[in-house]
């Protein structure tokens, strides 16, 4: 078997790719290719049988020349250090692509968290949110939700901070619960912006997304809103996967009812509407129209590649092909559009959060629903404009032109110190 990519080389890979089109000092595009710091720390918490537990955890600050640092936390057993550092570079390009004023930053921490209970993550998140307290803050780094992570664990990093802190810092993190300052429209924001993302694809190479069949792998926070939004502009989602395998239906998955199957199960398997199930490798090659990736990186490697029969990819997790799928699914001439558009509506709908807490103001969902309709549009229009500009490759490629032009403007116009 081929070795796993490294994410982390994977994103230094796709800045050369888009620098080639960019007239940037090679200094400047290095500058750009490494985080600024990173945070490795062990936690030490009391286990519920008295044990200690300890985990390893980190916090990436990749790059801050357009705002405070930002983005999400994981929790899963593979994240690393270069895990972290390649998660922080994508949100830098993720906020630049939609013109939203932050850096990027990652952090995870390496744990199962099924094999715990809700006391124990209790205490591991409070643990990480004193370890990063010096770190973080309305003005510098922003944490928010990502794999494993969601509400729960968002209030209780801001009640923490908030607490050792001795003050109000609602902005410290987004994708908090309403109730403690969230948005309107967060929990769904990513799947929101996949399924945007799509339409104007499907639209900008002649097709209607309502007319597609879909497979979607990872029923989590990203893939079954992305699904279910997408059955809501009439397209037909034909598989589903997540960690425990795929379902199938050629007629179409009625994606709610196989959410309330996954909650009350614990998996997509045994859903009774399916006609059949399999591994959730076969989903990735399923002869769709449209692709979406929702679960981690590396989802698709070169000889996986060669076997898509989707038309269309369109990213919801981030990092989900390796640099040599990419290069097969250009060469086969597969449209992928890239994560850092396709699931910018998290971060977009964080920085809707932190405005409404900055303000002490908060908005309806139609109104959140409509702002962040306009960024992923407005940001399409961009990265197809220079896709049509520049004889770049691919998609993805055109996205980085954009946002490394946006990062280094920023970077030179903000003068260099000393
Ligand atoms: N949450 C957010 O706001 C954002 C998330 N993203 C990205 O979206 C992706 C998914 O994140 P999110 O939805 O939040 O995470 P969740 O933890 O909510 O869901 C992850 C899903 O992926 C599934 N999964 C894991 N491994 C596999 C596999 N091998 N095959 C199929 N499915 C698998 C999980 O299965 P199971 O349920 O069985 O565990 C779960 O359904 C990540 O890349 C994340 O970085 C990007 C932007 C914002
Ligand atoms: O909401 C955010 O700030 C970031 C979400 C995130 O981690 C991501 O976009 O990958």
């Amino acid at each position: 078997m081929a070795e796993e990519a490294n994410p982390f080389e994977s994103l230094q890979e796709q800045v050369d790719d888009a620098a080639a089109y960019l007239d940037v000092s090679e200094d400047v595009i290095d500058r750009l290719k490494h985080p600024q710091r990173v945070l490795e720390t062990n936690l030490s918490v009391e286990l519920d049988d008295g044990s200690l537990g300890r985990f390893r955890a980190f916090r990436s600050q990749f790059n801050g020349d357009r705002g405070p640092y930002k983005g999400g936390i994981r929790y899963h057993p593979n994240v690393s250090r270069d895990e972290v550092k390649a998660l922080s570079g994508w949100m830098v390009y993720k906020s630049a692509i939609v013109g939203i004023p932050y850096g990027g930053g990652k952090g995870g921490i390496v744990i199962d968290p099924r094999e715990y209970s809700e006391a124990e993550l209790e205490r591991i998140t409070r643990a990480f949110a004193t370890e990063l307290r010096p770190l973080i803050g309305e003005d510098r780094d922003i944490p928010a939700p990502d794999v494993n992570t969601g509400q729960r664990e968002m209030n209780w990093l801001k009640d923490t901070y908030e607490t050792l802190e001795n003050t109000t810092a609602p902005g410290v993190v987004t994708g908090k619960a309403i109730e403690s300052g969230g948005s309107a429209g967060r929990v769904e924001a990513t799947g929101r912006s996949t399924m945007l993302t799509a339409r104007e694809a499907f639209s900008y190479l002649g097709r209607d997304v309502s007319e597609a069949t879909v497979a979607v792998q990872g029923y989590g926070n990203a893939g079954w809103i992305a699904a279910n939004l997408l059955e809501e502009q009439g397209a037909t989602i034909t598989a589903v996967s997540d960690s425990s395998g795929a379902i199938h239906s050629e007629s179409g998955l009625d994606t709610q009812a196989v959410r309330n199957h996954k909650d009350e199960t614990g998996s997509v398997a045994g859903y009774e509407g399916a006609a059949e199930e399999f591994s959730g490798e076969e989903l990735l090659t399923l002869d769709v129209d449209l692709l979406v990736p929702a679960a981690l990186e590396n989802a698709i490697d070169e000889e996986l590649a060669r076997e898509v029969e989707a038309d269309v990819i369109v990213e919801a997790a981030n990092g989900p092909l390796t640099p040599d799928a990419d290069d097969v699914l250009t060469e086969r001439e597969v449209d992928v559009f890239p994560d850092i558009l396709a699931n910018a509506g998290g971060v977009t709908v964080s920085y809707f959060e932190w405005v409404q807490n900055r303000q002490r103001f908060y908005w309806d969902e139609q109104r959140v629903n409509d702002e962040l309709e306009e960024v992923i549009v407005t940001a399409f229009e961009d990265l197809t404009d220079a896709y049509e500009e520049h004889d770049v490759p691919n998609f993805r490629t055109a996205a980085y032109v954009v946002a490394i032009d946006r990062v280094v403007r920023a970077f030179e116009e903000g003068g260099t110190f000393p």
